[in-house]
């Protein structure tokens, strides 16, 4: 097999994306989707192995910033749009990409690469590890009560389209980017994200719906969703099916949820995304019954190493020298002394010292936004203690006090 590996022309995009569709099952994506796919794809970003006229081998790096602990926004590789075709898997054309691409990031000089995984299984080889988890929940809203803080009757609620409101809706998100980690600034074009709604996607629901949380004219908080009916003999036993939901402060965030617990002729709300330390579940009369699930979420991959430790603050202060394997970047190879605290910055720099904890790169991705600990890490023998009280000072500063959260999927 001859292939050729480049990097994406323009005008190649309909050929490389039907490559991709194809890869993913072959069932078109609605005219919405793909134009929008069409408006975010970076084709300098991307790449396409060809095998003579037919594209193979697809794979994108969206420009993001992504939130980290301390709320600085760093550069950031989307990677994205990973295909093969099925007529020529399993022969190293994906490795071939990966390789390429994080050797282009480290060129671009950002110091991350981020996914999200079709399949759990196939990027730890490439030193990703999982750092973000996502909460589903079906909430039976008929048994479970709500109990809401004080204020939460002073905030107003308002029925808009959701595209009238975009606006109000995205300056709430921004304030809320640098307060949890795994949050993606937005990007140009990355606004319409929330508003696709494709018919096809809604499994018999309505289109999409918005409520605005306001006090004293100001928009405080927004929740989009959608509610798919369903008639019973019995009566109706509707979903409410939450989309996003974004709250400056606790009583907007409780009126949301409220407003969204008490739709009538509804019994359930379905979450599908919500972080795991999520606020809705300490108000809820059982949480039990609100069947909560978790799974991975946003891998990251630490591609500078030194420039990614240096950009997020730590919980408490922390000296520590790893010794890093990344077969995948040998820059990264080696030893790093990393120093910081909550207040004063932090510094990673190459050092000939002895190592005090030895890991692979893969284990910094996971831990890297505070959402999974060296210490769990170590008790599976991915992290190893090479002096005695390292690894508790490195974990409790590796922390970040609340749960990293990638509101959508890219
Ligand atoms: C960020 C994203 O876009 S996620 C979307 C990923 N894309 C998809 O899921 C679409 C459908 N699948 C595909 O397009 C392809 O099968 C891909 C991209 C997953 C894999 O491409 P391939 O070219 O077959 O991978 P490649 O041959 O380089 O495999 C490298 C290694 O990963 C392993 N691997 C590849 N895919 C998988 C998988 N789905 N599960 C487990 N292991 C896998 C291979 O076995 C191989 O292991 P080895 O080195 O020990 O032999």
């Amino acid at each position: 097999m001859t292939t050729e590996l480049r990097v994406l022309r323009a005008s190649e995009w309909d050929d490389w994306f039907e490559a991709v569709e194809l890869a993913f099952g072959g069932v078109p994506e609605s005219a919405e989707e793909r134009a929008f796919d069409r408006a975010v794809t970076e084709p300098a970003r991307s790449l396409g192995v060809w095998d003579g006229q037919q594209c193979v081998g697809t794979a994108s790096a969206f420009s993001f910033r992504l939130s980290v602990p301390g709320g600085a926004l760093v550069p950031a590789a989307g990677v994205s749009l990973v295909s093969v075709a099925a007529t020529h898997r399993r022969r190293g054309v994906l490795t071939e990409m990966m390789r390429r691409q994080l050797y282009d990031v480290r060129e671009w000089g950002e110091p991350l690469a981020l996914l999200t995984a079709s399949e759990p299984a196939i990027y730890g080889r490439f030193g990703y590890g999982a750092a973000t988890q996502q909460l589903a929940a079906e909430i039976d809203t008929a048994r479970v009560r709500l109990e809401v803080p004080p204020g939460t009757d002073d905030v107003r609620l308002r029925s808009a389209a959701p595209a009238d409101v975009r606006d109000a809706c995205e300056t709430v998100y921004a304030r809320n980017v640098p307060a949890r980690p795994g949050m993606l600034a937005r990007r140009p074009h990355w606004d319409r994200m929330p508003l696709l709604d494709p018919e096809s996607d809604r499994d018999g629901a309505s289109p999409l719906r918005c409520v605005l949380a306001e006090r004293a004219g100001d928009v405080v908080g927004y929740a989009r969703f959608h509610f798919k009916p369903e008639w019973k003999w019995a009566g109706s036993d509707a979903t409410v099916v939450l989309r996003d939901l974004e709250a400056l402060d606790p009583a907007a965030n409780a009126a949301l949820w409220r407003f969204l617990f008490d739709i009538d002729l509804a019994s359930k709300v379905w979450v599908r995304n919500r972080p795991v330390d999520d606020a809705w579940q300490h108000l809820v009369s059982d949480i039990r019954r609100c069947d909560v699930r978790v799974r991975d979420s946003l891998y990251v991959r630490l591609v500078g190493l030194g420039a990614a430790l240096e950009a997020r603050a730590y919980q408490a202060p922390v000296d520590v020298v790893f010794e890093v394997a990344d077969a995948f970047c040998p820059w990264n190879e080696g030893r790093w002394r990393l120093t910081g605290d909550a207040k004063g910055g932090a510094s990673c720099k190459r050092t000939d010292e002895a190592a005090d904890l030895a890991l692979s790169v893969r284990e910094l991705g996971a831990a890297y936004l505070g959402g999974v600990s060296l210490a769990s890490l170590a008790a599976a023998g991915r992290v190893r203690e090479l002096r005695p009280g390292a690894l508790a000072e490195a974990s409790q500063a590796f922390g970040a006090g609340v749960a990293p959260w990638l509101p959508h999927g890219f």
